[in-house]
């Protein structure tokens, strides 16, 4: 068991991705009404239906679980992805609810503010976070090129998220989107 918390260990990632796989199965289950766990509900719901978990929570915890097994810390389109979901996409809605009063020309459904902070916000925790993987020694990059590629991500991104997610919840397309660009401008 130890083993398994030394990252570079095969099972790491296994072990790391158990988290959102229980918090996985408390969504469905609560999502399904098997159980009933009204703080849970309440706290990642909109409208307070338990049906609500089985969407934008449920996506969420899948890229995470997706992310932690796939790219775990070896390749940077993991830590981009979520920067740009959990980080870039979170904010969007903090901020776009707050100050959104110029809306998006093709979506007014979203605003400037909450694209220009998904954009800005994501973009920095990302560079953060590729910082302290960079720093850990588990990859190398040069600075200027990776600035370059993860702007052109966020951008993506941002532009992905700012459609009307009528289709694809955005915490699908966001990370999609991102994967698919990080693979494109960093290879691996
Ligand atoms: C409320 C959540 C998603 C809904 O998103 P949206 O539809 O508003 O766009 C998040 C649901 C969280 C889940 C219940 C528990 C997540 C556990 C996870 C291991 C926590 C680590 C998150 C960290 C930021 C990587
Ligand atoms: N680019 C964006 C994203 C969200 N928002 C605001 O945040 C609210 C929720 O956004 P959303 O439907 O994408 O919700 P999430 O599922 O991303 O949290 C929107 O109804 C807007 O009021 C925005 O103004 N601009």
């Amino acid at each position: 068991m130890a083993d398994l918390q030394i990252s570079t260990s095969a099972g790491a990632r296994y072990f790391a991705s158990l988290v959102p796989s229980l918090n996985c199965l408390r969504l469905v289950l609560n999502g399904l009404s098997f159980t009933t766990d009204e703080g849970l509900t309440k706290s990642v719901s909109r409208l307070g239906k338990p049906e609500e978990l089985l969407k934008g929570p449920l996506y969420y915890v899948l890229v995470l679980i997706l992310c932690a097994i796939l790219f775990w810390r070896e390749s940077p389109i993991g830590m981009i992805s979520l920067a740009m979901m959990c980080g870039g996409d979170g904010i969007a809605d903090i901020m776009g609810r707050r100050f959104g009063s110029v809306k998006i020309p093709y979506n007014p459904e979203k605003s400037l503010a909450g694209s220009i902070s998904m954009f800005l916000f994501g973009f920095l925790v990302s560079i953060g976070m590729l910082y302290y993987f960079v720093a850990l020694g588990y990859i190398q990059l040069e600075w200027v090129p990776t600035v370059e590629r993860v702007a052109l991500v966020a951008f993506v991104a941002t532009l992905v998220e700012s459609l009307p997610n009528r289709i694809v919840d955005d915490n699908i397309s966001v990370p999609l989107a991102s994967m698919v660009t990080s693979f494109l401008v960093f290879g691996y």
